[in-house]
């Protein structure tokens, strides 16, 4: 086998799955699952199938995903420009199809970069509802940003937080919340090498802490009778089944729904979950992690642990045995890599631990991340980030964008749709957004997108964004540039040349939407038959 795995990390898989441990070892002398999914904010599994240049094998667990074929390269073709799908590993496609997300609901996705699940979860949402997508780190956010853009995403908020900051913020608001945790990524080792020369004991201790701080937050955010699908992609029942366990001993409020282990995917392993784990969730001391809460109270002033009662061991034992209702997704068992997945919900009569800030306060978000029209990001090369307020537009940049809108749109579709009363328009700093939440819950909180980018205000005029461009149907727009897949001026385009449109004489001076077919690619500026290209320098095709 080329590939070699820590020793420890062997050892204790053998241990683990016994007679299963030789079938799951020869998985790594298999290739790698590759899979894309098709994104239904802009077409059907069956439409993207028909007109698919790609060789696609359904994912049984997944109405939208699709294998794609070892030498293909979806990542580079114009489709993947207009955001017709995302390349997703096909177990990763799981804990989004065990949401349960309808239109409507207010979604968190807490560990959101680079954006596999949210994309997943907004096409769910079908535009209705607010996706809350999350990431602690900033360089990952900018990804997160992209793929949400390209995706059309319209009613989503991309936030660069520490979780607990966003429950203060949020308290109980929402319907759904994806933890898709930071973890060892032990399942990941086929296909990302990175993961094997990282992965130690200690580390997988350092990612529980890590874990139960995030569900923690995750706890008080959800509102009562809401779920929460909590995920890894690693093995270790530290962060698997003992987490979950240990979460719902000191969360009584919260019980497993479970999940059926169809499609090869298999139960969770109480069994996993040793005296010495549930002793240390017991007794606040998760390994190698600082004690919270409940299990916190239970060590006494001079640091001596209390022997747990009877109703607590009960609890921790009760807690252990609902991990049965969880899943593992195998790579000996499923055509896709390592995945664990945790299906909760709080009790609809639990009372909501955090209320919602309801504190007036001047709103203002933190901003240096996220791109331009010209590939430069927000509030980049100018030190720091700055706070400054998020505020609704003033009279006269409300006229600047109803001049761009009643110009550039179909006001009886888009100019009526865009920035109405419960997604007002706001901006920050030149930059202007519609906002699906209230603006005041974003207070004080690194908002690198407070809503749907929308474009800049410049001097007296409105410029729009590459984000608006991806969030409009070619309907919504008054000039639309529609090119065929083998005309050779989409790849110019989306090189960022400029184009000859003489073939299209109806298009006047001023902005149009330049489509494949009927999917927007971006803005072009049209002057006497020739295009000047909008498209951001940092989505170019290389
Ligand atoms: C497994 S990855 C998420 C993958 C993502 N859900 C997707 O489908 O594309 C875990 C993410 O958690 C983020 N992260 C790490 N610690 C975090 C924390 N304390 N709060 C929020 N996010 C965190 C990492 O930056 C990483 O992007």
């Amino acid at each position: 086998m080329s590939l070699q795995l820590p020793e420890a990390f062997e050892q204790k898989m053998r241990e683990l799955l016994e007679e299963e441990f030789e079938a799951f070892m020869e998985s790594y002398e298999q290739p790698k699952w590759q899979g894309l999914r098709v994104n239904r904010l802009k077409l059907e599994a069956c439409d993207f199938q028909r007109m698919s240049p790609f060789s696609l094998t359904a994912i049984p667990w997944c109405a939208e995903g699709f294998y794609y074929a070892d030498g293909e390269r979806p990542g580079k073709h114009p489709f993947y420009h207009a955001g017709l799908y995302y390349i997703q590993e096909p177990s990763a496609m799981t804990p989004v199809e065990m949401l349960d997300v309808r239109p409507g609901h207010k979604v968190l996705d807490l560990c959101a970069a680079p954006g596999g699940k949210s994309t997943q979860i907004a096409a769910k949402l079908a535009g209705s509802g607010v996706l809350v997508s999350n990431d602690l780190h900033p360089e990952r956010v900018k990804a997160l940003v992209k793929n949400i853009e390209m995706a059309g995403v319209r009613n989503a908020v991309v936030l660069n937080e520490h979780p607990a900051r966003i429950a203060d913020s949020f308290g109980a608001y929402f319907d759904r919340i994806l933890v898709d945790a930071p973890c060892s990524g032990e399942g990941m080792f086929r296909k990302d090498e990175d993961m094997v020369k990282h992965w130690s004991p200690q580390r997988v201790c350092d990612y529980a802490g890590m874990q139960e701080e995030i569900l923690e937050a995750a706890a008080a955010l959800l509102k009562p009778g809401g779920k929460l699908v909590y995920s890894t992609c690693t093995f270790s029942p530290e962060e698997n089944e003992a987490m979950i366990a240990s979460f719902l001993g000191q969360h009584p409020q919260f019980e497993v729904v479970p999940l059926s282990p169809t499609h090869g995917f298999q139960s969770g392993r109480p069994a996993w979950v040793t005296e010495k784990q549930t002793d240390q969730a017991e007794h606040g001391e998760q390994v190698g992690h600082a004690e919270h809460g409940e299990q916190a109270e239970q060590v006494g002033q001079a640091g001596q642990v209390s022997e747990p009662s009877e109703e607590t061991g009960a609890r921790q034992e009760a807690a252990r045995l609902e991990t049965a209702g969880t899943l593992r997704l195998w790579p000996h068992l499923v055509e896709g890599e390592g995945h664990y997945v945790a299906l909760l919900q709080k009790m609809p009569d639990a009372q909501s631990i955090e209320q919602a800030n309801t504190e007036v306060r001047t709103a203002s978000v933190d901003s240096s991340y996220g791109t331009d029209r010209s590939g430069k990001d927000h509030g980049k090369g100018q030190g720091r980030p700055r706070k400054q307020e998020i505020r609704p537009l003033d009279t006269e940049e409300r006229e600047r964008w109803h001049a761009f809108a009643s110009s550039v749109l179909d006001q009886t579709k888009t100019a009526e749709s865009i920035g109405q009363t419960d997604k007002p328009l706001i901006s920050w700093k030149q930059f202007v957004y519609e906002c699906p939440v209230s603006p005041l819950l974003l207070s004080g909180l690194k908002a690198p997108r407070p809503g749907f980018f929308v474009g800049e205000l410049k001097k007296q005029r409105f410029e729009p964004s590459q984000a608006l461009a991806m969030g409009l149907r070619p309907e919504e727009v008054q000039q639309v540039i529609s090119l065929d897949m083998a005309d050779e001026r989409v790849i110019k385009y989306l090189k960022g040349e400029t184009i000859d449109i003489s073939d299209f004489p109806h298009i006047q001076k001023g902005y149009g939407l330049i489509c494949l077919g009927p999917y927007p690619l971006g803005w072009g500026k049209s002057m006497q038959g020739m295009l000047k290209n909008a498209y951001p320098a940092g989505w170019r095709w290389q």
